[in-house]
């Protein structure tokens, strides 16, 4: 079995109950509160911001020029792709780009970057990869759910250019690339580094799901 098979399977409950979260769903039916819709994208630009950076990371920690050069592209995908969506939603709302970048991330918002930047500073390529992996391949997986689910989600005035473009091929294929890259690193690894790698899979899910369900709830600092 490839190793991305057995992360998948470590993690498919999770999976699945993010797939109900009502978050989740109310961007695929359409009648998420906008003012929610908001402060996602506000916290997700600055998550953007951490994000990139172990892209970076992974150009460091390649070794050789084609991986290294595959994540520049992520790199660079990232900052104009994906972020051009956030600030796209956020001139639509008239929040300018400065008061994007002056969002003050909530606590599970810097605990998740804080967790994956340090598997990336800390550890080898495969771990950097099974960190940041579930951040690609779940809103892959939900934008593609919520487009089959509700064949109008990407039609919707505001959140379906969120759908068309986690669902894109584009952007699955960016997902696929990491996915094979990683089959590929963990060939031969014995299992005790394997159960490590599964590990950071687990945790960035978990934070995952953590990250919809904070904004839903409108986690903030207690003090
Ligand atoms: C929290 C989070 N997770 C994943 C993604 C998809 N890159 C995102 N934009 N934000």
């Amino acid at each position: 079995m490839k190793f991305s098979h057995r992360l998948y399977e470590k993690v498919r409950e999770i999976w699945e109950k993010t797939h109900q979260h009502p978050f989740v769903d109310g961007l695929g039916k359409g009648n998420l509160p906008v003012e929610s819709f908001i402060r996602y994208m506000k916290q997700d630009y600055i998550f953007l911001i951490d994000y990139s950076k172990l892209f970076a990371l992974g150009a460091v920690k390649a070794s050789n020029l084609e991986t290294m050069a595959a994540f520049a592209k992520l790199l660079h995908e990232t900052l104009h792709g994906e972020m051009e969506l956030h600030r796209g939603y956020a001139a639509k709302f008239g929040i300018s780009q400065q008061q994007l970048e002056e969002t003050k991330p909530t606590p599970t918002n810097l605990a998740y970057t804080r967790y994956m930047l340090n598997v990336a500073q800390n550890g080898e390529l495969a771990e950097l990869i099974t960190a940041l992996l579930p951040c690609m391949w779940s809103y892959w997986e939900i934008s593609r759910m919520l487009a089959n689910k509700y064949p109008e989600a990407s039609k919707h005035s505001l959140y379906g250019d969120w759908i068309k473009m986690y669902a894109s091929d584009e952007f699955g294929s960016l997902a696929t690339w990491l996915i094979e890259l990683l089959d590929q690193l963990t060939e031969g690894k014995p299992e005790r580094e394997l159960a490590a790698l599964e590990g950071h899979f687990l945790t960035a899910s978990r934070f995952e799901y953590m990250f919809w369900d904070m904004i839903y709830e409108g986690e903030d600092w207690p003090v």
